[in-house]
């Protein structure tokens, strides 16, 4: 996508052809900086600290990170080390042991010598695909959102979306964002309404995208939604999801379940985009999946970039304070998922389309 006119990615190869940029996400939408990955240790910091999110976009820094790692050491033993070290970044997000193990799975039965530059390679082909799978998610959701603009006569569809599932989120176009782009590009009227999505407040990096896109939307507490539903202002829920179970459950940003809950009371259609990476059918359930903890400062504090775009935190109490990251959002509460593989409406469908 965009930023300020200049298409880019939201990883890349740098100059010397083994090392990677990134921009530092804990710094937007206030600052653009860009840093360079180098090693496993710059990959994995990055990861865990959130200078780089988003599920499908941590599967393409690990698998990148993974081949920093044979560049300093290609054994079986390193590949090993390296694997673990980068898997125990972040537990939720299944993209992350996908990337690794594709990796894993294709340099292992090479020569060492050879293993670090097929890894590096393999990690550009991850990046590629996920474009494309992102592509293909937004032209399965374009009649979803075309269907109840012609609904609405011209006014503008109102479309509420919880995180960040773009393209910062993923190498390019996002998934639940996809069809949001391509639906505005094909002029569709829109109009986004954006959760902030506490405490690590993913939806300004969403206004960011969107506002660079030119999409209308506006930015509100996490807590609005219901009422917005209520009032009728909703016309669809769309998020993305860092797993989904064998069973359809799906594992997202916290947040996200009660956003489904409001939708179904109040007959709003609650479609979930996600590419096959993120399908897991080794996870039985959503109560399978391990709800990453983070630290109860990011609740304690407010963060935000200062007016020289210096991170600075605001502390609103010293109390304890319990963050999970992401909570489950039964299958029984979606309406759809909107993939690589088009509109599928339940598990069976999922199995049947995604499982290799
Ligand atoms: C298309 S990315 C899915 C997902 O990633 C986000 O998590 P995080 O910002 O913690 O990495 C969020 O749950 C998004 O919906």
């Amino acid at each position: 996508m965009n930023i300020d006119g200049t298409a880019t990615r939201s990883i890349w190869v740098e100059a010397d052809g083994r090392s990677v940029g990134i921009f530092d996400q804990r710094l937007l939408p206030w600052a653009l900086e860009r840093m360079v990955l180098r090693s496993v240790e710059d990959a994995a910091v990055a990861i865990a600290d959130m200078a780089t999110r988003g599920a499908p976009l941590i599967g393409a820094v690990a698998a990148y990170g993974l081949a920093f790692g044979l560049y300093e050491d290609a054994s079986d033993a390193a590949l090993d080390a390296v694997h673990a070290r980068l898997l125990r970044t972040r537990p939720t997000a299944v993209n992350l042991r996908w990337a690794l193990d594709r990796i894993g799975d294709a340099v292992r039965p090479l020569a060492p010598s050879d293993r670090a530059a097929a890894a590096f390679a393999e990690a550009g082909r991850i990046c590629d695909e996920d474009v494309a799978m992102n592509r293909a998610i937004g032209a399965a959701g374009l009649p979803i959102i075309r269907a109840l603009a012609e609904r609405k006569g011209g006014k503008p569809v109102n479309i509420l979306t919880h995180c960040n599932a773009g393209w910062l989120a993923t190498v390019d176009w996002g998934t639940a964002t996809a069809p949001l782009y391509m639906a505005h590009d094909a002029g569709i009227p829109l109009h986004i309404w954006v959760d902030e999505t506490r405490p690590r407040n993913q939806g300004a990096l969403t206004t960011f995208e969107l506002a660079q896109h030119g999409v209308p939307h506006s930015y509100i507490v996490d807590n609005a939604g219901g009422l917005l539903m209520q009032q009728g202002l909703v016309d669809m829920v769309i998020v993305g999801t860092d797993r989904v179970a064998a069973n359809g459950d799906v594992c997202n940003k916290i947040g996200t379940y009660l956003k489904a809950l409001a939708a179904k009371e109040h007959g709003v259609p609650f479609y979930v985009a996600l590419p096959s990476s993120t399908y897991d059918p080794a996870t039985p359930d959503g109560a399978s999946v391990p709800i990453e903890q983070r630290s109860a400062d990011e609740v304690r504090f407010v963060s935000g970039t200062d007016e020289a775009g210096r991170l600075a935190a605001i502390r609103l109490t010293g109390s304890p304070a319990y963050n999970p990251a992401f909570d489950i959002t039964p299958a029984t509460l979606v309406t759809g998922y909107v993939t690589d593989y088009g509109l599928l409406t339940d598990a069976a469908d999922l199995r049947r389309s995604m499982a290799t």
